[in-house]
């Protein structure tokens, strides 16, 4: 009896945990709420195409190793399908598949003209050579080249993938394609047709999104204290940015540990001494863990490095009064819950994290027009997205008494089941 219990709460929790199937609930009452037949829900709860490939590499000791992996084409109903690469030892098919549908959702909610998509290797690339990883790169992009291109499917960094990444991977594909072909992916180095602002706009959306939110609890963002999960591209840019803004940024972390001092911390020295993998805790004996670091004292916590960080087992102890989610999916479903009925604003994933793909769409843009912009016209640009996207999806939950995921949802699903029944297809 006691066995069948935990065997039971076991099976409960990897449900909780599982990332596509609490996406696909969310996008099933989204629809369900906006008035769509149960067949567009069919539709669009999976990817359109799922690859998966197998790349042999060449490793520095002389044996052959076979990577396995992805790239998930959700919807392309409205245009193009879009979305990062992921290089990390836990991807797996179902993650990559969530990711693909968040992107969905993402371009819908800033209105770009975009399906979402998502790739992921499994491998650490933090165990690789510069030359093993460049094979591996180059190894993907010939795998899954019959299903990417600058007007099918246009890939971006994500976790543990960089600028370095994308210019292997354009290479690749431009002697595939015979062809320059900068399109075809974004994030690239500025020298290679990349765009000003692409590193930091993921980021620079969050940061948005705090400011509007903070507005709405009439929390100063200059003296309140933050803390951020994950010290990589989105974590470190932000922690930068609110540090400037005045904000004291009390706690840190990487996949190895957290800082926390409630006087704040010394980003300019960390963001020195992180790694290009946005490690740094490695360097201190005084860090506390992951788990630990989200429960501390704060007014606003961003979790920024991987899924499933608040769960129902710690939603109850976190301090924050605003949770703004700059990681993709870091938060249960169930914990979303807990949150909400405890009077935390919680600015979801696929509204917060959308300056990356924005200003991916705006590199794509000029690797088209063959005309770039200033730094300060990306800024603009952006500023005005995300300050729309953010009011608009507010105004819903509050008309709707919803929480704020839930709006999301319904505003992002909306062009893309218009698009799908339009087509034809529903
Ligand atoms: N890079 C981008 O443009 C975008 C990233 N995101 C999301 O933001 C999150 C972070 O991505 P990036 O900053 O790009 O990645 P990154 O690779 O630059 O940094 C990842 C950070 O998370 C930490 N980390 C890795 N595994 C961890 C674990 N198990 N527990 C705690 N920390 C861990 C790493 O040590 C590192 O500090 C991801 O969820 C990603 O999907 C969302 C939108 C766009
Ligand atoms: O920049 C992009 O196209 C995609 C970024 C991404 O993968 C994400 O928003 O999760």
């Amino acid at each position: 009896m006691v066995a069948e219990k935990a065997a039971d709460s076991t099976k409960e929790n990897n449900k909780q945990l599982d990332v596509l199937s609490s996406t696909q609930t969310v996008v099933k009452n989204a629809l369900e709420k906006l008035g769509y037949p149960d067949e567009v829900y069919e539709l669009l709860k999976e990817p359109l195409r799922m690859m998966t490939v197998r790349i042999p590499v060449r490793m520095d000791d002389g044996s052959t190793k076979i990577f396995t992996g992805y790239r998930a084409q959700h919807n392309d109903a409205v245009g193009p399908t879009k979305g990062g690469i992921r290089f990390h030892p836990n991807v797996t098919e179902r993650e990559v598949k969530a990711l693909s549908i968040w992107m969905s959702l993402k371009a819908g909610i800033v209105d770009l003209p975009y399906g979402g998509g998502k790739g992921g290797i499994i491998c650490d690339p933090r165990e690789m050579s510069f030359r093993e990883l460049e094979s591996l790169s180059r190894g993907y992009v010939r795998a899954v080249s019959q299903i990417v291109g600058p007007t099918k499917d246009i890939p971006a960094p994500d976790v543990f993938t960089n600028s370095q990444i994308m210019a292997w991977m354009m290479d690749e594909y431009s002697r595939i394609d015979e062809f320059n072909s900068p399109g075809f992916i974004t994030g690239k180095p500025i020298v290679l047709g990349g765009s000003h602002g692409r590193e930091s706009a993921t980021a620079k959306g969050v940061t948005i999104c705090i400011d509007e939110a903070a507005r709405k609890r009439n929390i100063e963002v200059k003296g309140a204290k933050v803390i951020v999960q994950g010290f990589g591209n989105a974590g470190s840019f932000l922690s930068k940015f609110l540090h400037d803004a005045g904000a004291i940024v009390v706690g840190i972390s990487d996949a190895y540990g957290g800082l926390y001092d409630p006087e704040g911390l010394d980003i300019d020295y960390l963001l020195d001494r992180r790694d290009s993998f946005g490690t740094v805790t490695k360097l201190f004996n005084n860090t506390i863990s992951n788990k630990e670091l989200l429960e501390r004292e704060c007014d606003i916590l961003v979790p920024a490095a991987v899924e499933n960080q608040i769960t129902e087992e710690n939603a109850h102890n976190i301090k924050a009064k605003i949770v703004v989610e700059a990681a993709n999916g870091p938060t249960t479903m169930e914990a979303t819950k807990i949150l909400t009925e405890r009077g935390i604003l919680l600015v979801p994933d696929v509204l917060a994290s959308a300056g990356g793909v924005t200003v991916s769409y705006f590199e794509w843009v000029q690797n088209n027009q063959g005309f770039y912009w200033t730094e300060e016209e990306i800024e603009e640009k952006l500023y005005q997205t995300m300050t729309k996207a953010f009011n608009t999806i507010y105004n819903t939950a509050e008309t709707r008494r919803i929480d704020m995921r839930l709006a999301a949802y319904m505003v992002g699903v909306r062009k893309m089941a218009e698009a799908s029944r339009f087509r034809g297809w529903v």
